[in-house]
C-alpha cells in the first residue's frame, strides 16, 4: 500500500457535491481506502481565467494502484462527473490532482509527481497541512511556501463542510416520516431513510448532469430521399415536478437523416433516460428528446410522441386510474410536411 496525497477542487455548480461524490466514488474503489479529508476552503482562483471562487480540499488515501492506475480512476471520476476540458485552468466541475504518491517520483507527458504547482498554490498547501506532520518529508517546505504565498493575492478561508447530498435527504426523509404521524425508529422504517437516499441517486441521475454525452454519430451512403427512422415503444420512468410521483409510459422517436448521418440506435433510448431522470414534466421531457437530438444529429427533422400515465392524477386529487397523456414535438420536415407527420403517426398505430 502506497500513501497518497491529492488536491480536489470544483468551480461550478453545486461545488461541494461535486467534491463530496468524487471522495464517495474514490472511496467506494477496492483499491482504495480513503484515511483523512482536510477541511473545505473557499479559494480565489489561480491562473489568468476569469472565473468563480473554487472551493478546496486535500485527501490522503492509501492504495495498491500505480500512479497510472489511480489516475485512470481519477480521470473516470472526472468524466462521470461532467468534467469537461475546454479551456485550460478554466471553470470545472471536479478536478482532482495527484499531489504525491509515497516517495515516488514520476515523469511522464500525462503525469508528473509530485505535481509541478503544488508550491505556488496555497489552495493546495493549507489543505495539505491539515493531513501532514512535521515529519512529513517537505513539511519544512510547503510551511515555507506557504508563508511567501500569503504575501501574494491568493486568497483562502475554511468553509463549513456541508451534509453530503445523501444524509440531507436522509435527514428530510426521517423528518418526513416523523411528520406524517410515523415513528422513523420502528423495524419496519429504520433503512427507510437510507433506502430512499439510494433511490432518489438512482432515478433522478440525470439531475447534476449538465449535457447529453453518451452518444455515437455514424455516416452512411448519401441518398437523395432518405428516409425516417423510427425507434417506437422506448420504455421511461421520470418524477414530476409538481408533486415528485412518477409517470412512465412509452416514447416513440423519429429523424429524417440529413447527410448520411446517423445515430446509433442504442443512443436514442439514453438519451430519453438522461432526459427522464430528473424531476419534470411529460411536455419537457417530449421537448427535449427532440431538441438534444435535433441538436446532436442536425437531421432534416425529428418527431417525438410520448405517452405516460401520471400517479399525481391517478393516486390523488381526480383520480383517474389508467388516464394516458400524450404529448408531441416537432421539428424541421416533420414541423413543415404533413405528409411526413402523417407517416410518422400512422406508423405509431
Ligand atoms: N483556487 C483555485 N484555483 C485554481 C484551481 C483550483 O482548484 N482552485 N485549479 C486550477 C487548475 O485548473 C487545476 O488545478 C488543474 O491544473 P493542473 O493539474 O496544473 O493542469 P491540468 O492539465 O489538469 O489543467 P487543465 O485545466 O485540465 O488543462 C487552476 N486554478
Amino acid at each position: 500500500m502506497q500513501t497518497v496525497y491529492l488536491s480536489l477542487g470544483s468551480n461550478i455548480g453545486d461545488k461541494q457535491y461535486y467534491l463530496h461524490e468524487a471522495v464517495q466514488v474514490l472511496g467506494k474503489n477496492p483499491q482504495i481506502l480513503i484515511e483523512k479529508k482536510s477541511k473545505f476552503y473557499t479559494t480565489s482562483p489561480v491562473g489568468e481565467v476569469i472565473q468563480d471562487d473554487f472551493i478546496n480540499l486535500a485527501v490522503r488515501l492509501s492504495t495498491t494502484l500505480s500512479p497510472q492506475e489511480l489516475l485512470l480512476v481519477i480521470h473516470d471520476i472526472e468524466t462521470a462527473l461532467n468534467r469537461e476540458r475546454t479551456i485550460h485552468w478554466g471553470p470545472r466541475t471536479i478536478d482532482i490532482d495527484i499531489l504525491f504518491y509515497g516517495d515516488m517520483i514520476v515523469n511522464e507527458e500525462t503525469l508528473i509527481i509530485p505535481h509541478k504547482e503544488i508550491f505556488n498554490r496555497l489552495f493546495v498547501l493549507i489543505p495539505l497541512l491539515d493531513l501532514i506532520d512535521n515529519k512529513f518529508a517537505y513539511f519544512s517546505k510547503i510551511t515555507e511556501a506557504i508563508d511567501n504565498l500569503k504575501k501574494t493575492n491568493q486568497e483562502i478561508r475554511e468553509v463549513a463542510e456541508e451534509m453530503p447530498a445523501q444524509q440531507k435527504i436522509e435527514k428530510a426523509i426521517y423528518d418526513i416520516l416523523s411528520a406524517v404521524g410515523e415513528n422513523p425508529e420502528r423495524e419496519g422504517l429504520l433503512e427507510t431513510p437510507t433506502r430512499v437516499a439510494k433511490m432518489y441517486k438512482e432515478i433522478l441521475s440525470s439531475q447534476h448532469l449538465k449535457k447529453f454525452t453518451e452518444y455515437k454519430l455514424f455516416e452512411i451512403e448519401k441518398t437523395s430521399t432518405e428516409q425516417m427512422v423510427l425507434i417506437k415503444d422506448i420504455p421511461f420512468y421520470s418524477m414530476c415536478e409538481h408533486h415528485m410521483l412518477p409517470f412512465f409510459g412509452k416514447v416513440h422517436v423519429a429523424y429524417i437523416p440529413s447527410d448520411g448521418k446517423i445515430i446509433g440506435l442504442s443512443k436514442i433510448p439514453r438519451l430519453v433516460d438522461y432526459v427522464s431522470h430528473k424531476l419534470s414534466v411529460q411536455e419537457n421531457i417530449t421537448r427535449d428528446v427532440a431538441e438534444i437530438l435535433n441538436e446532436i444529429l442536425e437531421p432534416k427533422g425529428v418527431a417525438v410522441v410520448v405517452e405516460a400515465r401520471h400517479m399525481c392524477i391517478e393516486m390523488r386529487g381526480v383520480r383517474k386510474i389508467n388516464s394516458l397523456t400524450q404529448t408531441s414535438f416537432y421539428l424541421g420536415e416533420f414541423d413543415k410536411n404533413r405528409d411526413k407527420k402523417t407517416e410518422f403517426l400512422e406508423s405509431l398505430l
